[in-house]
């Protein structure tokens, strides 16, 4: 009932409002953007301190290893020492025994060998030097030669490769840095690092920097507390060369990538420079990243200095992928904020909608309500479903007696169309206006006129009807009297004579097309003015009146009598076998109009004079037809009136 009551469009829809789902969505990206910028800032600033802390770290890390590493190798000279400390003599099978055991050259590249260098005073050269001879060593000399203060000479280098021989009875007393370096551990008694050299182990190829450390090594039971008695007490020195670009490369590892590791001596100066993990690349003006530290290595400063190469800092930066995941965050947001504020808008529209078809359904509902039309919704079955108070009305019964019966039951039958055909024609789409006749709950008849419209499911499937109807029974009435004014005398109610006359054409036409005969009576009151004059107009009307029940009496129903106007009628009698029939009409209405008439208490008497016209005899038109008739009257006028001729 509710859908049949939802009649019509349900108005115009409201949009969508793409205007404030964009705003929406375009707020949400640019809080997005804004946000990524913030963090995308945070993690810049993080990112870089983060850097520089482990790039310091890094540093750090890295002179602890190399400080490390040296008082282990001091450990090992401190080693070498204890053995001259505990041996009467340390020859150079012992010393080969001792470094070989210590496996120097396999585990630590770039220490070049541990070593003893003698001291010689000047009176003790030569007979050194005829001693190592008769030991064999035939081309050993104590070099640089020349006279001099006071001589050492390396006679124990292990491991005494090719390399290392080339050292053997170098004087490194001769030579500045060398020396301030062993005068450095006399006088302190302790491990003492040169500056940096070039070890006489070296070639002409992949020549390196150079340091070494050394020991002092004392007579054994001669007092060594004061520097003095360490100087009178010095035997040599044990000593360790260490070839700087091996020896880092050995104790760090293959250098890290994106990093440059200087190491320098003292300060940092080109010529300080102890090791370049990049060497000959031009120093960075500003690296983006940089630390030093100072390391004291037995009574030296080492200045380690890491740099960062350019693109360091790339290889971690993680912005990248951090912001993508922001971004994706970002986005996500968006589209579940476009997201919302689509459904939002849906829902909002649905809302509105909805209120809309509500507004709608009770403005149609009113209007169905009031309307002076009678309304019905039925179902596919032609099943009333709805009635308005006015279509209740107008059938004359209730709304419950019209519920569930099939509309077309209350049509009054003839020519309506049947139920089958209704619902065939609905169910093509096609809907009609047409007038019927209804019975009443009360049985009177009235006219209605109907207009149906079919109702269609989404697939268009018949689903029902809507049926307007009408009450044009008054209008009706009206049309019938206007009509029947136009074609009948007022006066008698008889056909006038423009009706007659279209009967006499049809009688021609029946006659021609089946061949038979008519006749035409020609009727005229005689002295008919008379009346008037005597009686009055009034009794003049009544008279004519009379005479017309009269001669309707005198005539069979299928025949037809008309006024032609003033006192003269005409009667056609369709059905007759000869001109006899129609004289024994003719007769009978002469008869019954020449009995007196009783008019307002007093009697009058007329007569008539009736001319006869027989189809086809006397004519086979209406024209030639009433011609005959009139003239046939007259001349029964002519003979003395109250007489029927032809
Ligand atoms: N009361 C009345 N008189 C009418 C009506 N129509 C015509 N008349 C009168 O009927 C009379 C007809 O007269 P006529 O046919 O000329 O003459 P008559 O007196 O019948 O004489 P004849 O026909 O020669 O016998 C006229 O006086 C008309 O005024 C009408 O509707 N009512």
């Amino acid at each position: 009932m509710a859908d049949d009551r939802s009649i019509g469009s349900a108005g115009s829809r409201p949009g969508r409002r793409p205007g404030r789902i964009l705003t929406m969505t375009l707020l949400a990206a640019a809080l997005a953007v804004l946000a990524t910028w913030v963090v995308w800032v945070q993690q810049s600033e993080g990112y870089r301190r983060d850097l520089a802390a482990q790039f310091e770290s890094k540093t750090g890390e890295i002179a602890v290893r190399i400080h490390e590493r040296f008082l282990a190798y001091r450990l090992v000279l401190h080693g070498g020492r204890g053995l001259f400390e505990v041996m009467d003599t340390v020859d150079r099978r012992t010393w080969h025994e001792y470094v070989d055991s210590l496996k120097l050259g396999e585990d630590i590249p770039g220490v070049q060998g541990l070593g003893f260098t003698l001291w010689l005073e000047p009176a003790e050269l030569e007979r050194h030097i005829d001693a190592l001879h008769t030991e064999g060593v035939d081309s050993y000399r104590v070099w640089p030669e020349g006279p001099r203060g006071g001589y050492s000479s390396i006679v124990m280098l292990e491991p005494l490769d090719w390399r290392n021989q080339r050292a053997l009875g170098y004087d490194m007393y001769s030579e500045p840095v060398r020396r301030e370096a062993m005068d450095r551990a006399l006088r302190t008694g302790s491990a003492a690092m040169s500056g940096k050299t070039t070890l006489v182990q070296e070639t002409t190829a992949d020549v390196q920097a150079g340091v070494l450390i050394y020991t002092p090594v004392f007579v054994r039971g001669m007092p060594t507390a004061s520097e003095a008695q360490r100087r009178r007490a010095l035997h040599g020195w044990v000593y360790m060369p260490f070839r700087m670009t091996n020896l880092m490369q050995g104790m760090l590892g293959p250098h890290s990538e994106g990093v440059r590791l200087r190491v320098f001596d003292q300060d940092e100066r080109p010529q300080s420079l102890l090791y370049d993990s990049h060497p000959g690349r031009v120093a960075d003006e500003q690296p983006e990243f940089a630390s030093v530290k100072h390391l004291t290595l037995a009574g030296r400063t080492w200045l380690v200095r890491l740099e960062a190469l350019p693109g360091y800092a790339s290889r971690f930066d993680v912005r990248g992928a951090e912001l993508t995941a922001i971004g994706m965050v970002g986005l996500l947001f968006v589209m579940t904020t476009w997201f919302f504020a689509l459904t939002r808008e849906r829902a909002r529209a649905l809302a509105h909608t909805t209120a809309s078809l509500l507004r709608s359904e009770r403005r149609y509902s009113t209007l169905v309500n009031v309307a002076q039309e009678g309304i019905a919704a039925t179902d596919a079955e032609f099943r009333l479903t709805f009635v308005n108070p006015n279509l209740a009305e107008i059938l004359g019964r209730s709304e419950a007696e019209l519920l569930g019966r099939p509309l077309d039951e209350l049509w009054r039958g003839g020519e309506a169309e049947k139920r089958e055909q209704i619902l065939a024609r609905l169910g093509r789409g096609q809907g009609r206006r047409y007038e019927t006749d209804l019975v009443r709950g009360d049985g009177r008849l009235l006219t209605a006129l109907v207009s149906d419209a079919p109702l269609t499911t989404g697939e268009g499937r018949l689903r029902g009807a809507i049926v307007v109807m009408l009450d044009i029974t008054e209008r009706k009435d009206v049309e019938r009297r206007i009509a029947h004014l136009a074609t009948h005398d007022v006066l008698t109610g008889i056909p006038n004579r423009l009706m007659f006359s279209q009967q006499l054409t049809h009688a021609v036409d029946q006659a021609k097309r089946y061949g038979h005969r008519f006749a035409l009576l020609f009727v005229d009151l005689d002295r008919f003015k008379r009346v008037n004059d005597e009686f009055g107009h009034h009794a003049g009307d009544q008279l004519l009146r009379e005479a017309v029940r009269r001669m309707q009496h005198a005539v069979r129903s299928s025949d037809m009598l008309g006024r032609r106007g003033g006192d003269e009628f005409v009667v056609l009698l369709p059905e007759i076998e000869s001109g006899h029939d129609a004289e024994v009409v003719a007769e009978k209405i002469r008869l019954a109009l020449e009995r007196p008439f009783v008019i307002d208490g007093e009697e009058a008497t007329i007569s008539s004079s009736i001319g006869i016209a027989l189809y086809p005899d006397h004519g086979t038109d209406e024209d030639a037809l009433m011609r005959h008739a009139d003239e046939a009257m007259y001349r029964a006028k002519g003979e003395g009136r109250n007489r029927v001729g032809y």
